[in-house]
């Protein structure tokens, strides 16, 4: 069993080259869309990736390069191929992502459009343990600090691939991680300046050098070349590239 993985885009909020930080997992024959920013429509397109071979969507967190391309995906299913995708969504955002960003847009009560149960088939997954989307695909979501107050999450996959999505440094969950037998780290990274809500690249090279071998650097911004040599063992993801991550 191996995870696919073909990342819409590695580029952080404020990022023109490399498109909004969303993933495309495959294991077996699921595929999930892990968050779905304001570029990725067009990135699945560029990609050939038609939005109905996508199994369900899942959302770490309320930013616009994360949610941004949720309601043009929604509308897309609704009226042009007449589906009801699946919604996997923390039990702590389901409410916010509708009451705080998508209904301005999606409701239409004269349509009978009032709710998030009516775009999707909404499935709400809960902290501490990891919930079974498919046959072979598990996901567990950790509660990650981001923006204080706000509900936002890193996953775990097959209890062996670690996506930070947007966290400020968490050095004891990394280890922890490690320590656990999880082989793979996607991972979020400022290159420069002060961490702020995300993770720097300078604390991740305070990582233990066996951990950093196993970090895959994304959600950076447009001068990334210029850092090129500049990471430690920890190496860059690419957009539309296609990785594969063997689970057994
Ligand atoms: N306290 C904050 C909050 C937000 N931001 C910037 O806004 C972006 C929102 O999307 P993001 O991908 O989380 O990156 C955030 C920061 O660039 C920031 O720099 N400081
Ligand atoms: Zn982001
Ligand atoms: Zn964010």
């Amino acid at each position: 069993m191996e995870l696919q993985l073909r990342m819409l885009g590695t580029g952080g909020a404020f990022s023109t080259r490399y498109a909004n930080n969303n993933a495309l997992m495959t294991i077996g024959d699921f595929t999930l869309l892990v968050d779905c920013g304001v570029t990725a429509i067009r990135s699945l397109h560029e990609m050939k990736v038609p939005l109905t071979s996508i199994d369900g969507v899942f959302i770490t967190h309320q930013h616009a390069d994360h949610i941004g391309g949720l309601e043009e995906f929604a509308f897309q299913m609704l009226y042009v191929y007449r589906q009801k995708p699946k919604l996997f969504v923390p039990s702590t955002l389901r409410n916010v992502l509708w009451e705080n960003s998508l209904k301005g847009g999606m409701i239409n009560p004269e349509a009978g459009l009032n709710s998030l149960d009516d775009y999707f088939e909404v499935i709400e997954i809960a902290e501490g343990s990891a919930a079974k989307l498919s046959e072979d695909f598990r996901l567990e979501i950790l509660p990650s600090e981001h923006v204080r107050y706000k509900s936002s999450y890193s996953l775990l996959v097959n209890d062996r691939l670690y996506y930070s999505a947007d966290t400020r440094f968490n050095r004891a969950r990394l280890e922890e991680l490690h320590d656990r037998g999880v082989r793979y780290f996607l991972h979020e990274c400022k290159l420069y300046g002060a961490p702020g809500v995300h993770t720097t690249l300078e604390e991740l090279l305070t990582l233990p050098e066996e951990l950093q071998e196993k970090i895959q650097l994304m959600h950076y911004s447009d001068d990334m070349e210029n850092y090129i040599g500049r990471t430690g063992p920890m190496t860059f993801l690419h957009q539309h590239e296609l990785y594969r991550y063997p689970l057994d």
